[in-house]
């Protein structure tokens, strides 16, 4: 029997109305088909402003689509409440958004091992595998204890990518995971994407970088700007 998707889009539709555009429809996504299977990564493919993020964000339960089905480990998350989404980002969709959601007043160490904590590892087994990623990705040990509410652009993220490895998601979703890193820390992300895949983590990305793309890609998801209504 053929391997089940783990993530599995339908006629996915999404428009917005632009307020400050004197309330202009904008149709974004028309009809998205997609099967991504455990081990692949698919890289959405398309110009800026195609709806690449809105679709990641759609995927993740934060913007709601106007029709269509976004099956998750057998969840419409087109339908599904915020409970049932709620309980997916916690069991089986990671996230790595382009900006770190810092938490006042908490250490990035706890940041960073929160998700496994969620997952039911003891906090010194979560903290262990915090660090190991906070290591691998070059962070400073002296600054895993502060709040990264200070850190540079580029500290903030290397904190959010190893708050989105931390656990073997079944769906991982990565918005840019490298966009303001230097080439040796995207090295270790590109590394780390493989050894995911490699266990069986299903990604979806978008990936404006050709180098890193064509490493991590096992295939693109053409996305065309759709026609807009008269
Ligand atoms: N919350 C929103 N409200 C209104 N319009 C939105 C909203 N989010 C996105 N859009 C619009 O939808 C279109 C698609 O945006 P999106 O960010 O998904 O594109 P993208 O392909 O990810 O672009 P880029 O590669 O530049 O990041 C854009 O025209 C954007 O202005």
């Amino acid at each position: 029997m053929a391997m089940q998707p783990i993530l599995s889009l339908r006629g996915v539709h999404k428009h917005f109305i632009q307020h400050l555009r004197g309330g202009l429809r904008l149709d974004v996504l028309a009809g998205v088909d997609l099967d991504l299977h455990p081990g692949e990564c698919v890289v959405l493919d398309g110009p800026s402003g195609v709806g690449k993020s809105s679709l990641i964000k759609a995927v993740y339960g934060t913007y709601r689509v106007d029709g269509g089905h976004i099956v998750v480990a057998g969840t419409d998350i087109a339908v599904a409440g915020p409970r049932a989404i709620m309980a997916l980002r916690r069991t089986t969709i990671g996230h790595v958004s382009q900006f770190l959601r810092v938490v006042p007043r908490v250490a990035a160490l706890d940041i960073v091992a929160e998700p496994a904590r969620a997952r039911g590892d003891t906090p010194e087994v979560a903290r262990g595998k915090a660090a190991d990623l906070l290591r691998r990705l070059n962070l400073p040990e002296k600054l895993w204890s502060l709040p990264p509410a200070t850190f540079s652009g580029g500290e903030q993220q290397r904190v959010n990518i190893a708050r989105g490895f931390v656990v073997d998601w079944p769906l991982l979703l990565l918005d840019e995971p490298t966009a303001s890193l230097d080439a040796e820390n995207a090295a270790v992300v590109a590394q780390l994407i493989d050894e995911a895949k490699d266990r069986g983590t299903a990604i979806l990305a978008i990936c404006h970088d050709g180098v890193l793309r064509a490493r991590i890609a096992t295939r693109l998801l053409p996305m065309k700007r759709v026609e807009q209504a008269a």
